[in-house]
């Protein structure tokens, strides 16, 4: 009988269809791993998961590996779908993708993971890491660490991410050279969040009436204009509310959802210096530190002190200003290239 460390290591691979998921599978099973595949149906939108599906299939034939698909869209919609559509209705501005890796991609495909006896998960997200902590991907600009503030330090260990250390472009220029592969290397690409298909106020529209006018206030609570329903907007916004006789730009410093109103400022109003976090998720055992973070995904990092409170709260002072900071969006801590982890914000002064 063979020993462990002959046999070979099985990896489930989340494979969507799309060029990354396509090459971290071939990558994972020249380095000698017995790969599967796995394809989650998440939501509903017609055509959309066959033609992803034949894809993932187009693939498995290529590899010669076996791919499934998993029903996910009830987990999906409840852990995912459904708070999406409530923090609009809470004038939050949501980051459904965290809370998709925690319980779906990085929750409920381990599971599964388990269920087929793979070793490892792999997906084709641009990160790395070193067994404790997740680290930024080589390429910046395709670094998507901030979307993995939340998952179970526990799976990290579990994790292969390939392409970490790739270039998008490197990996286009991969698949085009193989000729099953070649018309991945054109696809476009998705769309950030995956069950938006053209902007996220249709979205809301099958839900909640989104357009209903309502008053702009300035901070001192006079009303100095009009906007199109507090859903249209989030922190930090500067276009598509009206002001009366405004000679320089104002923004969106509050949402009111309770009477649809919203409080604009000038610029310099909106700095914040300080967040409070709720859900707070940390990659090892720290309650006071000192470590950088981001406010949102397409922002510069700042430095920051953090200190943690009873029941998942933290204070992050920050020491520079940062602008638009909006409640629902994620807090996420960074030590160099190490994720540390992060919360959810709910309140920026
Ligand atoms: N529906 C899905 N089923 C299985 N795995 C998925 C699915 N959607 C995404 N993944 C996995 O999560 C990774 C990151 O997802 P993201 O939506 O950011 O994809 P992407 O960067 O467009 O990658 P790809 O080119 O593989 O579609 C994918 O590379 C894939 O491994």
């Amino acid at each position: 009988m063979k020993t462990v460390n002959e046999m070979k290591k099985k990896v489930l691979v989340g494979m969507s269809g799309g060029v990354d998921s396509t090459v971290t599978a071939k990558l994972l099973l020249d380095a000698g791993y017995e790969v599967e595949g796995v394809y989650m149906k998440l939501h509903e939108k017609p055509g959309y998961h066959e033609e992803n599906f034949r894809r993932v299939l187009h693939v498995a034939a290529y590899l010669g590996i076996e791919a499934k698909m998993l029903d996910l869209s009830k987990d999906f919609e409840e852990a995912v779908y459904k708070p999406f559509v409530e923090s609009y209705r809470q004038g939050l501005t949501p980051n459904p993708c965290a809370k998709c890796n925690r319980q779906i991609k990085f929750g409920k495909m381990i599971e599964y993971a388990d269920e087929i006896g793979a070793d490892y998960l792999a997906t084709g997200h641009y990160v790395r890491h070193d067994g404790t902590y997740i680290l930024e991907a080589l390429d910046e600009t395709k670094d998507q660490s901030y979307f993995l503030f939340d998952i179970d330090k526990k799976i990290i260990p579990r994790l292969l991410f390939p392409l970490g250390e790739w270039r998008k472009e490197d990996v286009k220029a991969y698949a085009a050279k193989i000729e099953a592969l070649e018309s991945f290397a054109t696809q476009k690409e998705s769309s950030e969040i995956c069950f938006v298909e053209t902007t996220y106020i249709d979205v809301l529209k099958k839900h909640i009436p989104v357009d209903m006018p309502g008053e702009v206030l300035d901070t001192e609570g006079n009303v100095i204009g009009h906007h199109k329903g507090f859903m249209h907007y989030t922190i930090g916004k500067r276009r598509g509310f009206f002001v009366k006789g405004a000679h320089e730009p104002h923004y969106v410093k509050e949402i009111l959802p309770e009477t649809n109103q919203i409080v604009v400022t000038p610029h310099s109003a909106l700095e914040v210096r300080q967040i409070e976090i709720e859900g707070v998720n940390l990659m090892d055992g720290r309650r006071e530190f000192a470590c950088d973070v981001k406010v949102r995904y397409r922002t510069k990092r700042v430095p920051c002190h953090v200190e943690v409170k009873e029941d998942g709260k933290a204070l992050v002072k920050l020491s520079e200003p940062v602008f638009g900071v909006a409640s629902g969006q994620a807090a996420v801590f960074y030590e160099d290239d190490r994720l540390l982890g992060g919360g959810w914000i709910t309140t920026a002064e």
